[in-house]
């Protein structure tokens, strides 16, 4: 066995045969993100929440517990077993430097990043390294852990040295390694110049290059993996270099336009926006991988009645997507493997101690609509439309189109930094005073919550995954 490698458009084995990597992104794991894992915020306000609620000791122990037993053998053999091959792996930089002890390796970072390789390895999954949070923040979101909506990596030249010199590291520790598929160096760059990203990437591309000649690098376009058209020629000095855009789909979430009912004009621009996506690299016969995509679902505790049917049309949605794909032999990473019950093939069951801990304050959170993906604001866009109406009447049309305009808009922003920034950050004390008075075999049986055998899965989702794990157009 030797490692994959990009062969024109598509991903080879040593005997040249096309291998199309079909799997999820581990989200919420080593890096921690509030929908998936159940909190407000930030990974980085409720580590330090924590801390401070119970202890260093007692909070590095839930957290290492989180990590353990977020993925262990049993979910690798799960995931094999529905014929997927490839575990897409997100991680923060906080595991691997300390920002008041910059370019210090902690070697502990390797601890479980390691551990879910060679898990992965021993059931045939191939893994992708994915920087998901560098320093200083590569995009506007929550999952690159900045506690803010501006992203200051693009700004401040060290925060790119410094994750330069990060993945000279890990290039280092993981170089030859045959079950690492490859390298994914920034997830979901937002450069509002759309050059520096380029700039970059020529830098990170050479600098892993000097230490491992062979493994493939997977690079984000910009603007949230969707926008290649600046990137000039410099693939041409790229080798072994695939491109990855994320397809959500507007039709797979609570705020989408109209109802999917799977209509032929529906199709259509669910088919154009994929399309526009990828039409840069289909022009210069690059290969692409969709590193996200996937609809989020309802949930009983929430939605009531209306789940069942809400999720059938999710699944529809689901299905088209990866009927397109199928016609284009795509290697895709759906998001998620495992969270707390809104996007994961495995979910957390609401029975467990740590659900049922936080039900009152989930539930709240809910209410609240603190986090941005997905979010439900039906419970609050009274109070915070009057705030959008004053911002509107004071400011000019022509000032209102900030980047990443017109993904985000005005009134997206202003719920971003009210909601999703501020009355979340409030939140994220009381989210550490429900672990106040636990003893460590408390705190482990929490942290078990999130095992496999803890876990629902969600069989409409995982069926669908399966039947199309090794169709080809
Ligand atoms: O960690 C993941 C994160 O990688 C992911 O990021 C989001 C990707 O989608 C972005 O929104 C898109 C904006 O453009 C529209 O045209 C698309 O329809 C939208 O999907 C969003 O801002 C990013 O945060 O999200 C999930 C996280 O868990």
């Amino acid at each position: 066995m030797s490692l994959l490698r990009v062969s024109g458009t598509k991903i080879v084995d040593e005997d040249e045969k096309e291998v199309i990597l079909r799997g999820a992104g581990l989200g919420g794991w080593m890096n921690m993100e509030n929908f998936v894992s159940g909190y407000p915020g930030c990974e980085f306000q409720i580590r330090q929440a924590l801390a401070d609620a119970i202890g260093e000791e007692k909070s590095g122990y839930f957290f290492d517990k989180f990590l353990e037993y977020f993925f262990m053998d049993d979910d690798a053999k799960f995931f094999s077993s529905l014929g997927l091959n490839c575990i897409r792996l997100p991680f923060n930089y906080h595991h691997f430097e300390d920002d008041m002890n910059p370019r210090v390796l902690k070697e502990s970072g390797f601890k479980h990043l390691d551990r879910v390789i060679e898990l992965c390895a021993a059931h045939n999954i191939y893994t992708i390294l994915d920087l998901h949070t560098a320093p200083g923040g590569q995009n506007t979101g929550w999952h690159s852990d900045h506690g803010g909506h501006l992203a200051n990596f693009w700004v401040h030249k060290d925060f790119q040295d410094r994750t330069v010199w990060l993945w000279e590291k890990l290039a280092e520790h993981y170089k030859g390694n045959k079950w690492i598929a490859g390298y994914n160096p920034l997830n979901e760059p937002t450069d509002s110049m759309h050059t520096r990203v380029v700039s970059f990437y020529k830098r990170i591309h050479s600098a892993i290059r000097a230490v491992d000649p062979s493994h493939i690098i997977f690079f984000d376009g910009n603007t949230w993996a969707q926008d290649f058209s600046h990137f000039g020629d410099a693939h041409k000095n790229w080798d072994n270099t695939a491109y990855s855009i994320h397809d959500y789909s507007p039709f797979g979430f609570p705020a989408s336009h109209e109802p999917y009912s799977g209509t032929e004009p529906q199709r259509q621009r669910m088919q154009q926006t994929y399309q526009k996506k990828r039409e840069w690299l289909d022009e210069r016969e690059l290969c692409v991988w969709n590193g996200e995509w996937g609809p989020v679902y309802a949930r009983k505790q929430y939605e009531g009645d209306a789940t069942e049917k809400i999720n059938e049309v999710r699944f529809r949605v689901l299905k088209d997507q990866l009927e397109i794909y199928n016609k284009d032999r795509l290697s895709w990473s759906i998001w998620l493997y495992k969270d707390i019950g809104f996007q994961g093939m495995v979910y957390v069951s609401t029975s467990t101690p740590y659900m049922t801990l936080l039900r009152h304050f989930l539930a709240k959170k809910h209410r609240l609509a603190v986090d941005q993906w997905g979010a439900d604001d039906s419970a609050v866009k009274h109070i915070y439309k009057p705030l959008i109406d004053h911002v509107l009447e004071e400011i000019p049309a022509e000032n209102r189109e900030i980047y990443p305009h017109p993904a985000w808009r005005l009134p997206d922003r202003v719920g971003l930094l009210s909601r999703n920034i501020l009355v979340s950050e409030f939140m994220v004390k009381e989210w550490a005073e429900h672990f106040v008075g636990k003893d460590l075999d408390e705190l482990d049986k929490i942290a078990a919550s999130f095992k496999f055998d803890a876990c629902e899965k969600r069989e409409g989702l995982n069926k669908v995954l399966t039947e199309n794990a090794k169709a080809v157009a």
